[in-house]
């Protein structure tokens, strides 16, 4: 029973946290016809690629400054009304310009919406602005250089998510070297999608403190070598793993693998109502199907906070806390 522990994420992007029934409103407000992805309470896709299309058409339902903001203090009030202490959420100010909304509006939006979160919960929350990989280079160093400029001091990292399959890390680096100039932490989806080929060309290239996903090492001894060696953080995220067909079953899921080979991992929801999961049943499979114990989950969460991109005075807070209570 995991419903006790404090918990962390630093893997969840914010519209792939819309819960169906308030797309459902959305759609309803803006006058669209959400067939073609939502049924019966339930986002509609088959594959990744279909899944992205899916996710890019409920992003295309939240279209103003409010609207980010209730979406945002809506998913941190359900992760603080689990004892989450600590949030990152992944972001798109591209998608705020290709919806006409903005890139300005759309951050301040998410914003207000953890400030909020934070004033009735607690909570601590900071952004990661990723770039889109499906988008091309130049739409991802544009969101890196948009990440430079805007000098928010909730945006402390920058990663690139989308189609794993489209081009070649090197083809994205730019974004990184303006991102990791500008001071910001450094994460990318690699290893999901993708085989061990993937994690390699984000660790020569990109020297990241931190992957998203990242299980397919599992696949190459030498690289799951090579992860423990240098500290680098899993963001696993097991539920998105078996509904996205990465792995059979949660029995396969290499989570426990990585862990005794000495990577450091966390536990994260993903797009938690696309894969009918939350952070919670994350914590809870992690417990009862996978059968880690408590100071295991525990470690993983400590790993996570020590893993936050946020800075060293509240970190050393949330150690202190999550401390204090395991
Ligand atoms: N699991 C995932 N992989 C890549 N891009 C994503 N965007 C939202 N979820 C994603
Ligand atoms: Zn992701």
């Amino acid at each position: 029973m995991t419903r006790n522990l404090l918990k962390a994420e630093i893997h969840c992007h914010i519209e792939g946290a819309a819960p169906p029934s308030v797309t459902e409103k959305q759609a309803r407000k803006y006058g669209v016809d959400t067939s073609a992805f939502l049924r019966d309470g339930a986002y509609q896709w088959r594959d990744f690629s279909e899944f992205l299309i899916a996710y890019d058409a409920v992003a295309a339902l939240f279209r103003t400054e409010e609207d980010y903001a209730l979406l945002t203090e809506a998913y941190l009030s359900e992760l603080a009304a689990i004892n989450t202490i600590y949030s990152e959420i992944i972001v798109s100010p591209d998608h705020g310009d290709r919806i006409g909304l903005g890139a300005d509006a759309y951050l301040a939006g998410i914003c207000d919406g953890i400030l909020a979160a934070k004033e009735k919960t607690g909570i601590e929350a900071r952004i990661i602005v990723t770039g889109e990989r499906h988008f091309g280079p130049d739409r991802v160093i544009s969101a890196a250089e948009y990440a430079a400029r805007a000098k928010n001091p909730l945006v402390t990292g920058f990663n690139m998510a989308g189609e794993e399959r489209m081009g070649r890390v090197a083809d994205y680096a730019r974004a990184f070297y303006i991102a990791r100039d500008a001071g910001l932490g450094l994460t990318i989806h690699a290893g999901e999608v993708c085989g061990p080929f993937s994690v390699t060309d984000a660790l020569d290239l990109v020297k990241p403190a931190r992957i998203g996903h990242g299980v397919r090492a599992i696949e190459d001894d030498a690289l799951v070598a090579r992860l423990a060696e240098l500290g680098t953080v899993l963001e696993v995220c097991p539920g998105s793993n078996i509904a996205l067909g990465v792995f059979d079953d949660f029995d396969s899921h290499p989570l426990k693998r990585l862990k005794a080979g000495g990577v450091k991992v966390c536990i994260n929801s993903d797009d938690p109502p696309f894969f009918d999961t939350s952070l919670a049943r994350e914590y809870e499979i992690a417990a009862e199907v996978m059968g880690m114990s408590d100071a295991e989950i525990n470690e993983m969460t400590r790993t996570a906070l020590q893993a936050a991109f946020v800075d060293d005075t509240t970190k050393a807070r949330l150690l202190q806390r999550f401390d204090a209570q395991t």
